[in-house]
């Protein structure tokens, strides 16, 4: 290392070596090491120097002189306070005061006090239990007299006495079971840890996913597993929207009714609509229910928000309750993955349904609750396969169906215990081990499975809803309620449906004033105009007579005036013009041609009265064929009911037609053949032969096509016969 050498008074070292950091510029050319490359160099190079007993005489630059865990102290320098400034006291103490008087007069304003060191103004050290002088601020009368506007907390009890009547009431229904926070004596045996599987759901990452979906969603659907709707809701979830983001409309939809029979359905809908707005849904691509209802709403929806580009429509609900199976019928096909299995639906998903309405998957989320292992696995939580033990949940699924079902559903008369049920099953399944050993996890696997799947009929029955007079007399207390306004979407709740084309105009007009209160009217008033008719529910499982509870005669009469919901009115708005120009065409030429006497009578036009009498035409027949895929086990239909549908189709038919006689006898199987003669009219004129062939023509399918007919191939003619000319046949016939 070249050592800058002391030369004279000068400290500058004027040797052009490329180790002097003091050399003059230019000496090492263009590419001349700075000043501070040259030092850092150097101090690399340095070597320490010690004498010859390993004492160090010449310690390296920097290096520490004082022996080790010395306490020394670092010699202050300015250089630290970089970015500060130092100011005397008596500076300070001024600018305290000019500061505040400027603060204290009301027509000066400080600009920019981020910027100032404000904190020195305050410096006065406030202990965070310093009493708080109100008085310096508020008078006495204002803060604590009889006329005080100080703002209270906002207590539980009122007073001592309701403190303590609170603490009595609620030591009496104190439950040590439910107690998390009672001390126990630890007696070493403890709960096994719950497997991982069973906390599927939970993860904050799916409650993030949660999140994100109602954040980006103006409305929020509940999907509910119509069998067990309670089981499958969030009551938390539920609270947070009502707190939290109250602006945002949540309503239910309660899939899967094709699983339970229609009047538990119908009485679901009419408990929870008591709640929030409730639709009845069956997912499926081509037999579904509720569709129409569904997308009407959601424009609605969109119509409510008109002054939003387009509204997001979140789907929640418990794991493998259908939220992504509802999603798909909506779009009419397959746009989210499906599965039998729960947490199919890993995050979230955007779907486009039309173009202001998009529609958002979310996963599947298990809310907290105190649910068993078992009950766990049967919402269908949990993948089957993954079940360690899937035996230990068959008594309950026995507990749970009734007994029939089960019966039905496996073809076993009796058993004694799950394991007697699980061995019998294996039996007649043969699903046996090695040496004939009954295989019961794997039945157990299946019984699950089918569980799961709702091979298994099961439905909670739902509690007695409210009379109607207690319903009338609720919603006369709701505030700014109107008594004929129903939130229900049930049908028969007496509320007209409304005319689809007067809602834009109202809305448009209403729309800029709405408070919260008025939106939410608007929207009961709205979903009042929403209709179902549960009657079209294909209901797939064969439930006893003791489950099925006839289907009354009011809900199918109600019906005719009712909405035609389940049409497939939905997609786009060009149709919907397409259609009344249609319409239009229609009636002008119905117009011209003679319009029937029962038109004239009621006062109607002859559209409408055609129109009337096609769709009871059409819901007479639909609900025939239903009743006879039943065998009329679960419809009954009265003589009236018969009649007052019959009539309309009687002023139909052309006056020469001749009156058919009356069905003299009362046995129900001629009754039911004559109500079939009236709708099918033609029909009975045939013989039975003529009938039988028509049935066989009916049920004859087609199994399968010829392959050369329907691809294109070489030599396809090749075997057909040419069929001969006319001409030429007509000669060989003449020479025969
Ligand atoms: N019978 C019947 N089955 C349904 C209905 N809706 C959905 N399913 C079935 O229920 C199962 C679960 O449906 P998904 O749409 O995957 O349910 P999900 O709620 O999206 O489930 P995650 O992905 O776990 O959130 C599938 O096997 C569907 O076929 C319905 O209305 N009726």
């Amino acid at each position: 290392m070249v050592k800058p050498q002391f030369k004279g008074k000068s400290t500058i070292n004027p040797s052009s070596s490329s180790s002097n950091p003091d050399r003059p510029k230019g000496a090492g050319g263009n590419n001349m090491r700075d000043r501070t490359t040259i030092m850092r160099l150097n101090m690399y190079r340095q070597k320490q120097r010690c004498n010859n007993r390993g004492k160090v005489i010449r310690p390296l630059q920097y290096q520490s002189t004082v022996a080790p865990g010395t306490v020394a102290r670092v010699e202050p320098n300015i250089k630290w306070f970089t970015n500060t400034r130092v100011i005397k006291q008596s500076s300070l103490q001024k600018f305290q005061e000019e500061m505040s008087a400027v603060k204290k007069d009301p027509y000066r304003v400080v600009m920019r006090p981020s910027k100032l060191p404000m904190s020195l103004l305050h410096d006065r050290v406030r202990a965070h239990n310093a009493k708080v002088h109100i008085l310096d601020t508020e008078t006495f009368g204002t803060t604590f007299g009889p006329k005080a506007q100080r703002k209270r907390p906002s207590l539980v009890v009122a007073d001592v006495k309701d403190l303590a009547e609170r603490a009595e009431s609620e030591a009496q229904s104190y439950s040590a079971d439910k107690d998390r926070d009672r001390v126990t004596e630890d007696s070493g045996v403890r709960d096994e840890m719950r497997e991982e599987i069973f906390k599927k759901g939970q993860s904050k990452r799916i409650w993030g996913e949660l999140y994100k979906v109602i954040d980006s969603s103006d409305v929020v659907i509940q999907v509910l597993d119509a069998r067990d709707p309670m089981g499958t809701r969030s009551k938390s979830i539920e609270t947070y929207l009502k707190k939290e983001k109250s602006w945002k409309h949540l309503i239910f939809v309660l899939n899967k009714c094709d699983l339970i029979p229609t009047w538990v359905t119908k009485r679901w809908v009419a408990m929870l609509s008591q709640e929030y707005p409730t639709l009845a849904f069956h997912a499926s691509l081509t037999n579904s229910f509720g569709k129409g209802s569904l997308i009407q709403l959601l424009r609605q929806f969109g119509k409510l928000h008109a002054d939003k580009k387009q509204i997001s429509v979140g789907f929640i609900g418990y794991p493998n309750v259908g939220k992504s199976s509802v999603i798909n019928t909506l779009r009419s096909k397959k746009v989210c993955n499906v599965a039998p299995i729960a947490g199919e639906t890993k995050v979230w998903q955007y779907i486009t349904l039309m173009r202001r309405i998009f529609l958002i998957d979310c996963p599947g989320v298990v809310y907290p609750s105190d649910d068993s292992e078992t009950d766990i696995v049967l919402k269908g939580v949990v993948q089957v396969e993954k079940i360690k033990n899937p035996e230990e949940h068959i008594g309950a699924v026995l507990e749970r169906a009734k007994t029939e079902y089960i019966q039905k559903t496996y073809r076993i008369p009796v058993w004694s215990s799950a394991e007697d049920f699980l061995e019998k099953l294996a039996f007649r399944t043969g699903k046996l081990l090695k040496g004939g050993e009954p295989d019961l996890p794997t039945v157990s696997k299946m019984v699950l499975n089918d569980w799961q799947r709702g091979r298994i009929p099961f439905f909670v029955k739902p509690p007695l809803t409210e009379t109607d007079e207690e319903r009338q007399e609720r919603l006369a207390a709701l505030p700014g309620a109107k008594q004929e306004v129903a939130p229900a979407l049930c049908e028969g709740e007496g509320v007209e449906p409304k005319e689809e084309g007067a809602e834009p105009n109202e809305e448009g007009a209403e729309e800029e004033a709405l408070t919260s209160q008025q939106g939410e009217q608007h929207v009961h008033k709205m979903l009042a105009s929403f209709r179902q008719n549960f009657g079209k529910i294909n209901v797939v499982p064969e439930f006893t007579d003791e489950d099925l509870v006839p289907v009354e005669v009011s809900d199918i009469s109600d019906l005719s005036g009712s909405e035609e919901e389940e049409e497939e009115e939905e997609e786009k708005e060009e149709e919907k013009e397409e259609n009344k120009d249609e319409e239009r065409k229609e009636d002008q030429a119905e117009d011209s041609s003679a319009a029937p006497a029962a038109a004239a009578a009621d006062g109607r036009s002859s559209r409408e009265v055609v129109r009337a009498l096609d769709e009871k035409i059409a819901k007479y027949k639909q609900f025939l064929d239903r009743a006879k895929s039943k065998r009329f086990s679960a419809i009954r239909i009265p003589k009236e009911l018969s009649e007052t549908m019959r009539l309309p189709t009687e002023r139909k038919r052309p006056a020469a037609t001749e009156p058919r006689p009356q069905a003299s006898t009362d046995a129900g199987k001629r009754k039911r053949k004559v109500e079939e003669d009236d709708v099918q009219g033609p029909l009975s004129k045939q013989t039975s032969k003529q009938r039988r062939s028509q049935d066989r023509a009916q049920k004859a399918k087609k199994v399968g096509v010829r392959y050369y007919d329907t691809h294109n191939v070489k030599n396809k003619n090749k075997d057909r016969k040419k069929p001969r000319p006319a001409e030429g046949k007509k000669n060989w016939k003449a020479k025969r």
